[in-house]
């Protein structure tokens, strides 16, 4: 497939809406809460039963008759007589007769015949002195319980009390399908008593990183070695769009093994990610292992200019291997896999990631926006080496507050250190050579 296009320069857009296009939203699954976060749900979810579910104390104090209270200060405090315990998760609760009372927790059931709470901090805490500034814990004193409380403060009906269905009602919709679930809609629906909810899953995505040149970080290199930073880099940038990645050691440039090891991922992956082998070179080995089902491109950009994009169609290929023995019944859907190639300079890779890659990820999760967002800004500097006909994205620290951005480094794809020290994408369009100092550009926001 590689050779059919092999003379034609996809523009940045072409080549995001030719991937875009193929990709569609993952299907929705059951899935357990926290597995759930980040993801879209697919359903509307109601509130089967109130919430709060009963009425209960705001805070730690007396449950009272308001008309106890009535007209109680500091030197005519109203005296009751304490007739239990009430803490949360509290089943049997005592009735709170004319005169009496009962110690309550924050949380915890209002007893029949209370209709309010004081807080502690407004009683003398059953002390018989100065109001006191909390409760002694029921473990140390046991016996705190029962006796008489002076309540220095009236209050009114339904003070430091939640009523039932003060939060949300029964049968109202809690979340609707769409919600992207982050930790709120996650409390929200274990509040509602909900274990699994339907979502769109996060992608499953595999990198693998290709080069005989790749040790991992923590090895010792040799003559002519470099530690592979692309796997690393691509994992992590695949997990924080979204996905659940997952880093494939570096291959070595050997088509054979290279492609058995893409074939063995496919069990566990939504879209495999490769880095390197997709330039000119005499071991450039995705072009060798991929190129009848991933057409490599030539892109007008930089850097980023050679890329790869198809589908590694497992099930056809094993069904043509056994072209021998055919049966009646129906071959099995092939499973279709996306992968997205890109060029091995660390620097090419990380944008064609941010360009492509996060883009297509935040399309299988059927999240918005799929786009990161873009802001005009005044370039500090002068920009000298964009190449005519070629998209730039150059690296650049952006300052919001003034709105201004200083390109770091210069546009050379290995210069990692400076990647590591930008914050945004400076985009130089493909007909703009050069941008004076102080001029406007458009900057990819990438925090
Ligand atoms: N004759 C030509 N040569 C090159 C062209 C061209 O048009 N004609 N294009 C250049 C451009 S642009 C790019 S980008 C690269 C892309 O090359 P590959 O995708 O084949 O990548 P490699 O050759 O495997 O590696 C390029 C470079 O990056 C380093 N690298 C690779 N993988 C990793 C990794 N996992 N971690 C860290 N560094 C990595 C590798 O050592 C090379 O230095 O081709 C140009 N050449
Ligand atoms: O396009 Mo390459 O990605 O310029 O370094």
């Amino acid at each position: 497939m590689s050779s059919g296009t092999a003379d034609r320069v996809w523009s940045v857009s072409e080549h995001l809406d030719n991937i875009l296009r193929q990709l569609k939203p993952l299907e929705p699954i059951e899935l357990q809460l926290l597995d759930a976060q980040g993801c879209v749900l697919v359903e509307d979810v109601m509130v089967p039963v109130a919430l709060p579910p009963f009425e209960n104390s705001s805070m730690d104090g007396y449950a009272v008759r308001t008309t106890d209270t009535q007209g109680a200060d500091a030197s005519h405090p109203a005296v009751l007589t304490v007739i239990g315990d009430v803490a949360a998760g509290s089943g049997e609760l005592p009735t709170v007769g004319p005169g009496q009372t009962a110690r309550i927790m924050t949380g915890a059931p209002l007893p029949p015949g209370a209709e309010a709470v004081v807080p502690v901090e407004w009683t003398d805490g059953g002390t018989g002195g100065a109001p006191v500034v909390g409760m002694p814990a029921a473990s140390r004193s046991p016996d705190a319980v029962g006796g008489e409380v002076r309540v220095y403060r009236p209050v009114g009906r339904g003070d430091h009390v939640r009523a039932r269905g003060s939060d949300v009602a029964a049968g109202e919709l809690a979340l609707s399908a769409g919600t992207v679930l982050g930790p709120p809609q996650i409390a929200l629906l274990a509040a509602v008593g909900r274990a699994t909810v339907r979502v769109r899953p996060r992608p499953r995505v595999v990198v693998v990183s290709t080069g005989s040149e790749l040790v991992p970080p923590g090895e010792e290199l040799g003559p002519g070695r470099i530690h592979d930073s692309n796997s690393y880099m691509l994992t992590a940038a695949a997990r924080e769009a979204g996905a659940q990645s997952y880093r494939v050691g570096a291959v070595a440039d050997d088509a054979e093994t290279f492609r058995a090891t893409v074939e063995d991922q496919l069990i566990r992956a939504d879209l495999v990610v490769t880095s390197g082998g997709v330039s000119v070179g005499a071991y450039d080995v995705v072009k060798e292992a991929l190129g009848e089902e991933i057409d490599f491109r030539k892109l007008a950009m930089q850097p980023g200019k050679p890329q790869g994009f198809g589908f590694i169609d497992v099930g056809a290929r094993a069904e043509a291997e056994d072209d021998g023995e055919r049966t009646e019944a129906a071959p099995p859907e092939p499973e279709r896999t996306p992968l997205i190639a890109l060029p091995g300079n660390p620097v090419s890779a990380y944008v064609s990631f941010e360009v492509f890659v996060r883009p297509a990820i935040r399309t299988l999760m059927g999240v918005e926006p799929v786009f990161r967002t873009t802001v005009r800004a005044v370039c500090e500097g002068e920009l000298t080496s964009s190449p005519k006909g070629r998209r730039q994205f150059l690296r650049g620290r952006h300052d919001p507050s003034s709105g201004r951005v200083t390109p770091v480094g210069g546009a050379g794809s290995h210069l990692v250190k400076a990647l590591a020290h930008a914050n945004a994408l400076i985009v130089v369009p493909e007909d703009t050579t050069e941008v004076a100092a102080g001029s406007e550009v458009d900057v990819v926001l990438l925090d």
